[in-house]
């Protein structure tokens, strides 16, 4: 079986704090429901955008950029996919650019022997005005933004990768071409979370025909700033397979491959696509 899994935390800026809470919460999975499921199974856990740092501004993230390939957080992430055996995507993590004072908002994926799977570089950047305790999120200011789409091919299915302000557009998704599994890390607003959030999660699913694995930041953080929680699995059917409101911990469900192949066998809306509508 192929276990998915959300991880929900309320990062700090304290990049120590926030590595043994990501640690706590793996060793937690590994002794208890992964006790109910077979040892030979794959597990995917997906942890929420800016899971090492957050809520402590551009410059404090800058300060801490890792070269790719070199990092106490790189190092940290490799070693516990190791350690478990599992697909591992580190949310998002500030990854040096070309900028020299911005960075990349970068998810890398690591697999079971610890090894660099894949990495995607968040495209869409969120310069938005929210009715809430910030007001202006101006995430250009510094973040350079990635500029192409990534889907990881591991034995069992190919996963497309995005983060957060990503979700809101769908031709990103589309680019993917019918990914198995979406990844969302996140660090979705509170009141737009609440607005949009399993929306169009739900949309992403249902038109790409595919797992959605959302995991969100939750709670209140240091510079005021509130997250929504709600980390959740969407089926390929659009349905809500497993969700942790608030507070931090997992959500989990099993892929079912079959299940997937069923519903686009019946629902060929991949041959049914006429072309760029032009
Ligand atoms: O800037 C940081 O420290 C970390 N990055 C974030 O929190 C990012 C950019 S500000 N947040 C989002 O993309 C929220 C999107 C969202 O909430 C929506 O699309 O409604």
């Amino acid at each position: 079986m192929v276990n998915l899994h959300a991880l929900q935390m309320t990062s700090s800026d304290n990049v120590t704090e926030n590595l043994s809470c990501v640690e706590g919460l793996l060793a937690k999975l590994f002794t208890s429901s992964f006790a109910n499921t077979g040892a030979h199974d794959e597990n995917i856990v997906v942890l929420p955008e800016c899971f090492s740092m957050f809520g402590c501004g551009g410059r404090a993230m800058l300060a801490r950029a890792e070269a790719l390939g070199d990092g106490e957080v790189q190092l940290a992430l490799s070693s516990l996919a190791k350690q478990y055996q599992l697909y591992l995507v580190g949310g998002s993590m500030p990854i040096t650019s070309n900028e020299p004072q911005k960075y990349f908002a970068c998810s890398i994926i690591y697999g079971p022997n610890g090894e660099l799977v894949s990495r995607y570089n968040k495209m869409h950047l969120f310069d938005v005005n929210v009715d809430d305790n910030t007001q202006n999120y101006n995430e250009s200011a510094y973040t350079t933004a990635g500029h192409c789409c990534s889907v990881a091919s591991l034995p069992f299915a190919r996963v497309g990768q995005s983060i957060c302000y990503d979700l809101r557009f769908p031709e990103l998704y589309r680019k993917m071409n019918f990914p198995d599994i979406v990844v969302v890390p996140s660090a979705f607003t509170q009141v737009t979370g609440e607005a949009h959030w399993h929306a169009l999660l739900k949309a992403r699913a249902i038109e790409n025909q595919c797992y959605v694995v959302a995991a969100n930041q939750s709670g209140k953080h240091q510079d005021g700033r509130e997250t929504f929680g709600h980390s959740c699995i969407y089926s390929p059917w659009g349905e809500l397979l497993s969700i942790i409101k608030s507070g931090q911990g997992m959500a989990s469900s099993v892929f079912n491959k079959d299940a997937l192949t069923k519903i686009r066998k019946a629902m060929p809306v991949r041959s049914h696509i006429r072309g760029n509508y032009e």
